[in-house]
């Protein structure tokens, strides 16, 4: 698939943002065979604005042998505040974690950003060659840590949640959320599927989980209901967002 990094919106957003998601689409490129996801014509590209503020919504998805759903989403709501939102989803019978991303900036200023690779079954544990290499990365430092809400118990131990507070600590996040992206990618070529069909069951409740939590997140919620209203925010985050069925 040809990155589309000159027409996207990414060249309209916030620096961290356009160089995230162009090194997020050329590893997705470099390692795995892209293969397209049929999203609801409707939704490849969204504007709306209810109370005023236009959101715009750009959708890139593909699929991959491991994973069901490969989604990077760009959104620009009125001139002010820009997101990245990234989440790949494995295919339910592969033993894999789950890769988020979120980057929240409002004028000009990143206020969130977060990158993990969370645990995706029943155990809510990742895999142990995941934990031996995400031990051996480098450990930035942030002068501007933040507190998960409740519902993000689903994080691992890895998670990074931080606002950063200057152009050092945006190439600090940029690098870990590359490394922990690239790590990803590397382990995951590594990993056969389960064979039981119990274990996929493991699988699924883990997803299952993750897309539950993930949905209780208000500041998302809001966003998306000022601009579409609250029926089509819901389906978004249910159908879009955070869909746990294959
Ligand atoms: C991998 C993790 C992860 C993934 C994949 C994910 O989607 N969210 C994730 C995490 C996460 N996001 C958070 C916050 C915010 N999210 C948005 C909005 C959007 N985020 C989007 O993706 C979209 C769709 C395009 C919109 C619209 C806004 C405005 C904020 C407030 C910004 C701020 O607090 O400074 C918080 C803190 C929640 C809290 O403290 O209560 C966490 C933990």
């Amino acid at each position: 698939m040809d990155p589309a990094y000159s027409t996207s919106l990414r060249q309209h957003q916030h620096p961290l943002i356009t160089q995230l998601a162009n090194t997020i689409e050329t590893a997705w490129n470099k390692q795995f065979a892209l293969y397209p996801y049929q999203i609801p014509k409707d939704l490849g590209y969204v504007e709306g604005s209810l109370e005023g503020e236009k959101l715009t919504i750009e959708n890139h998805c593909y699929q991959t042998v491991q994973f069901r759903k490969l989604h990077l989403e760009l959104a620009k709501v009125g001139p002010h505040l820009d997101i990245l939102h990234c989440v790949m989803f494995p295919r339910t019978n592969v033993p894999l974690p789950i890769f988020g991303v979120d980057i929240v900036a409002g004028r000009g200023k990143i206020s969130a950003a977060i990158v993990d690779l969370s645990p995706a079954n029943s155990l809510n544990r990742l895999p142990i060659n995941y934990h031996q290499a995400l031990q051996k990365l480098p450990s930035q430092q942030f002068s501007q840590p933040r507190t998960l809400p409740a519902w993000g118990d689903i994080f691992s131990d890895f998670c990074l949640f931080v606002s950063p507070t200057n152009e050092q600590e945006e190439a600090a996040f940029l690098s870990q959320a590359s490394l922990f992206l690239l790590t990803h990618c590397q382990l995951s070529k590594q990993t056969q599927p389960v064979d039981s069909i119990e274990q996929e069951a493991q699988l699924v409740s883990g997803q299952r989980r993750y897309c539950l939590q993930q949905q209780k997140n208000d500041k998302t919620r809001r966003i998306l209901e000022r601009a579409f209203g609250e029926t089509w925010a819901d389906r978004y985050l249910r159908t879009m967002l955070f869909d746990y069925t294959e």
